[in-house]
């Protein structure tokens, strides 16, 4: 379970977040939307540890956030950025971040995480590949270590529709079968609506809140 009592963020005198507090399950995948700006990649990077929130607590499954170098084993995240190494093969990037992963992963199960993100360059240079290719390979990755957590920032951004679809019932199957948590934040409504199971409305504006609800979907209130 992920718990998030009274976040705040401040970048100087600008409040990004404030007071946001929310509980997710095991198996649920939380959409975050909201306006340009509102706040979603500074709450998933507080999430996956790579900033500090200005107030508040965050726990998974009982683990404070104090205790980053436990809680990294078991949080994957898939930044907008892609980063990779473009000299190096899809083959070679996978061995290289399964070594500096915590779970001994073989080829055959590194290129299987390929495939079920519909990605079949494996002998590729990264270089050679498309911008959605990519970003299929930083999904890839950021399941290596088989985290309980999985946070992604706008991951399907340039991936085409069937594989989107594709991606999006492969992480689907992955919280309901394995308990997993995922959160992820998209501009793509459709996708939102049709993959998440409850959604985080960042931001001021009741424009996302609105279509959501006349959508028929569970908005969390934070
Ligand atoms: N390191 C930083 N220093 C100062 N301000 C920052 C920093 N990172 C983000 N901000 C500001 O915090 C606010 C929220 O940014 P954030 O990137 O979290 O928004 P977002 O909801 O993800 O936006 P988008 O939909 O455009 O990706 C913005 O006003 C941004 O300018």
């Amino acid at each position: 379970m992920l718990k998030v009592h009274n976040l705040s963020k401040n970048y100087g005198a600008r409040k990004v977040l404030r007071d946001i507090s929310f509980i997710v399950n095991p198996g649920e995948v939380i959409g975050l939307v909201g306006e340009n700006g509102a706040g979603k990649s500074t709450l998933l990077q507080i999430l996956a540890t790579l900033q500090k929130p200005t107030n508040g607590s965050l726990s998974l499954y009982e683990r404070n956030f104090e205790d980053k170098k436990n809680l990294r084993k078991q949080i994957g995240f898939v930044p907008q950025e892609i980063a990779l190494w473009d000299e190096f093969t899809v083959e070679e990037n996978m061995v290289f971040f399964e070594k500096l992963a915590w779970t001994n992963r073989t080829k055959t199960q590194l290129k299987q995480l390929c495939l079920d993100m519909k990605l079949d360059r494996w002998k590729d240079p990264v270089k050679s590949l498309s911008g959605g290719m990519k970003r299929k390979l930083n999904i890839a990755i950021s399941l290596i270590h088989d985290p309980d957590l999985l946070l992604l920032d706008e991951p399907t951004v340039g991936i085409d529709l069937k594989s989107r679809k594709e991606i999006g019932n492969y992480l689907k199957r992955l919280a309901m079968d394995e308990g997993k948590i995922i959160v992820y934040t998209s501009h793509d409504m459709d996708e939102i609506i049709s993959l998440c199971d409850r959604i985080i409305c960042i931001g001021e504006d009741p424009f996302y809140k609105n279509l959501l609800e006349e959508a028929g979907k569970s908005i969390i209130p934070v």
